[in-house]
């Protein structure tokens, strides 16, 4: 499988090319040259395999050519082989044709587990393979960074540096990242918001000399690596509610966008995928998008559910790209547009076939508070503030006879103010994490500015190497 940039103008790469590279050099995002699809008795024998196993099979097509099978098979048992539930991502029953999978039961307890796990053995063994180092830069409004610190901490070839935005994560989330001694870890709490950390990261990336100096590479979905590895558990979902032979819906709290779009990558490889749901918070700008084509940033607002504190949704790239057909020069201009001027011109024609597949809904801190509440209450199932909004999108777009799964992106007890306030419940930590406001804790202030941080950067590596 070779890959190509959204814009157009970058070599096309292998996998373990991508893997290493993050963003493509003309500031594109990387694609699958063409969609590798499925058939139905293919799908049908897949509904036997343990999770790893499912995963490496639907997988593998996009690592083809780059890692053979019984290594990415091996990568992915061990991978998942810590995860705290058998099912690795369990599906639950709420409600009448309503269920929500889990797939917060990994090491960090959230939903980015399930690709960073991979990932961190994914770069190791590409490193190896080519003796090589590289420098991970990685953006986070809460759950990312952790989960690439605990799957990348103590690797030899790898420097992780993480940019969370200052004091808008919760305290769980910060700790999390802050609390890990490994030297190859560095945190920056940059004065910002989330958008600014990626936008950081972005213009690393856009520095070539930088680029090349610190080999650097990404951790956030704009690698497509991260993607790969979160298609197999919408396959697992819709496998276990009778897919191929049955049609599933699938709700997806959203920010970042990349979940999302895994969802719609299993579509594209013949999962017969009905609707795709995206739940907001109060930075609504995908939900905007998908009811009126208004796709205009305005400031960020700081939400009870902080890692979809998100306004520039960098996944959208890669399904404007698909739904311009794949025309790179279009997608460029109207991605340059965007980041000037803020407003985003969609043609109407492209907005209204994506609008056949996609809904949005919002939800304020309110309407999250009293949901949690009332599913609580109804259901006595626990939803963490990303979770409901997704359950929520579930709700109201569910159609009869069309199972529909509502992502849980996060424990709850990664948000124990919220959910003290919606329930009077206060979740507890796993016996793991018992010990974290008793851990030391290690992370540099850093004001939004490319110098400080590239300087930052670069010393977090040198004391890592020296
Ligand atoms: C708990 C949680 N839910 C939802 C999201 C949104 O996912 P995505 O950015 O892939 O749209 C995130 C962050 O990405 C998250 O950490
Ligand atoms: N919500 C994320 C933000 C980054 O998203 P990513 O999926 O692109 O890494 C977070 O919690 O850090």
């Amino acid at each position: 499988m070779q890959y190509v940039s959204t814009r157009g103008q970058a070599p096309a790469r292998s996998f373990s090319d991508i893997l290493l590279a993050g963003l493509a050099e003309d500031g594109g995002l990387f694609m699958p040259e063409s969609w590798p699809h499925f058939t139905a008795s293919e799908w049908r024998e897949m509904r036997a395999l343990p999770y790893a196993e499912l995963a490496a099979r639907v997988m593998a097509p996009f690592t083809a050519g780059s890692i053979d099978h019984k290594t990415l098979l091996d990568l992915c048992r061990s991978a998942y082989a810590n995860f705290d539930h058998a099912a690795i991502v369990p599906l639950v029953q709420i409600e009448d044709g309503l269920f929500v999978q889990e797939l917060f039961h990994g090491p960090t307890l959230a939903f980015k587990d399930m690709a960073m796990q991979l990932l961190g053995r994914l770069f190791d063994h590409v490193l190896t393979e080519r003796d090589e180092r590289v420098t991970i830069v990685g953006a986070t409004s809460g759950d990312t960074g952790s989960a690439a610190i605990e799957a990348c901490k103590g690797r030899e070839r790898l420097s992780v540096v993480i940019l969370h935005p200052e004091g808008r994560t919760s305290d769980v989330q910060r700790r999390q990242m802050t609390t890990v001694p490994d030297a190859n870890i560095t945190n920056l709490a940059v004065q910002g918001t989330f958008d600014d950390c990626q936008d950081l990261v972005k213009a690393m990336f856009a520095d070539a000399p930088f680029r090349n100096d610190m080999r650097l590479s990404a951790v956030n979905s704009i690698n497509w690596a991260r993607i790969a590895a979160q298609i197999p558990y919408y396959v697992a979902a819709a496998l276990s509610l009778g897919a191929p032979d049955r049609e599933v819906s699938f709700a997806v709290p959203t920010g970042n966008f990349g979940n999302i779009l895994a969802a719609w990558v299993a579509r594209k490889m013949g999962l017969p995928v009905k609707r795709l749901c995206v739940g907001s918070n109060r930075n609504d700008i995908l939900t905007r998008f998908l009811n009126a084509n208004d796709m205009t940033t305005h400031a960020v607002v700081p939400s009870l559910s902080p890692s979809m504190d998100i306004q520039v949704s960098s996944n959208f790239e890669r399904l404007l790209f698909e739904f311009l057909d794949r025309d790179s020069d279009a997608c460029a201009t109207l991605m340059t547009d965007f980041r000037k001027t803020g407003k985003m011109a969609v043609p109407e024609r492209v907005w209204s076939s994506i609008h056949e597949l996609f809904s949005g809904v919002a939800l304020d801190d309110e309407a999250t508070t009293t949901e949690i509440r009332r599913v609580h209450n109804e259901s006595q199932y626990l939803a963490d503030p990303h979770t409901i909004i997704g359950v929520t999108a579930g709700r109201k777009f569910r159609q009869p006879g069309i199972p529909m799964v509502a992502m849980a992106t996060a424990h709850p007890a990664k948000f124990p103010d919220a959910m003290r306030a919606a329930t009077g419940i206060l979740p507890a930590l796993p016996p793991s994490l018992a010990d974290l406001f008793d851990r030391e804790e290690r992370f540099r202030v850093v004001p939004n500015s490319l110098d400080v941080v590239e300087d930052a950067v670069r010393s977090g590596v040198l004391n890592n190497t020296r």
